[in-house]
């Protein structure tokens, strides 16, 4: 079966200062491949500065690669930096939702705008999918009317999944995004998260550090090392046999 999202060989430098006046190429992430299945959810898993969440904003399409490609359903929709532009199949949450949602829209406009941008949607489409969306993520109608701040951080949460599923994407990037929820709030959000691909078969590409969540909810398993990929393989085999000497020291933490 054709993988939903195929990485080939990406990599990525970012030009770093060295010293007071010079400045030196600095690898970040070197020829990565992967791919994943659709309704599938692959974790990426790594040191602090391994790489994770550059990896994350390469494949949101937030920051270009320097080389290599991103394939979305076969098609190639990043090649060597070029992106295609129309390209909103792949959507990106993050672990601080609250500070990436405007303070002074309220969600209903932010989705419309969303919708707006991206689609020819008429204003009666686009109060309808408004609505499905935030009934998907267990949102109340009422709730397109309140700013960011009359939000809880679980529930911002969910604002942040309608302001990514609102363009139907066929991948979700979530790079740490249940972290800083305390343990019943992230439960629930992971649930959701779970619901949402049993019934629409979405494809996750999760970061985090949480190794439970990992185990729980993962299908395959990435490890990064110096935006390396040191390990790769089914989540069950990688954890009850890790063969990388960083895996194991993930592992045993
Ligand atoms: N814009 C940038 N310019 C220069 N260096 C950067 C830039 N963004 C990230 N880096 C560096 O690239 C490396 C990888 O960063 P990244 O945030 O991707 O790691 P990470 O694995 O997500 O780490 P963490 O688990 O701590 O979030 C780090 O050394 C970081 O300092």
């Amino acid at each position: 079966m054709q993988p939903v999202l195929k990485v080939q060989a990406l990599s990525k430098t970012f030009n770093v200062r060295a010293g007071l006046f010079n400045r030196k190429k600095f690898e970040v992430l070197k020829n990565i491949s992967f791919c994943i299945g659709k309704g599938e959810t692959l974790a990426v898993i790594g040191e602090t500065g391994a790489g994770k969440s550059t990896l994350a904003k390469l494949l949101a399409g937030a920051d270009h690669a320097d080389s290599g490609q991103i394939l979305l359903e076969g098609n190639i929709i990043e090649d060597n930096g070029i992106r295609d532009d129309q390209c909103r199949h792949i959507r990106m949450i993050f672990q601080d939702s609250g500070a990436s949602l405007n303070p002074g829209l309220t969600i209903g406009d932010m989705l419309d705008d969303c919708l707006l941008y991206n689609t020819e949607f008429d204003k009666a489409l686009r109060i309808e999918k408004i609505n499905t969306t935030l009934s998907k993520v267990g949102l109340l109608r009422d709730h397109q009317h309140y700013y960011p701040h009359m939000f809880s951080v679980g529930q911002l949460q969910r604002v942040a999944l309608a302001r990514a599923l609102i363009l139907d994407p066929k991948v979700v990037v979530l790079d740490e995004a249940v972290s800083s929820l305390d343990p019943s709030i992230r439960a629930q959000i992971v649930n959701l998260l779970l619901k949402l691909q049993r019934d629409t078969g979405l494809t996750y590409i999760m970061i985090t550090h949480h190794l439970s969540l990992v185990r729980h909810i993962s299908d395959h398993v990435v490890v990064l090392d110096k935006g390396e990929v040191v390990e790769y393989g089914a989540t069950e085999v990688v954890f009850q046999n890790p063969q990388s000497k960083v895996t194991q020291r993930l592992l045993s933490c």
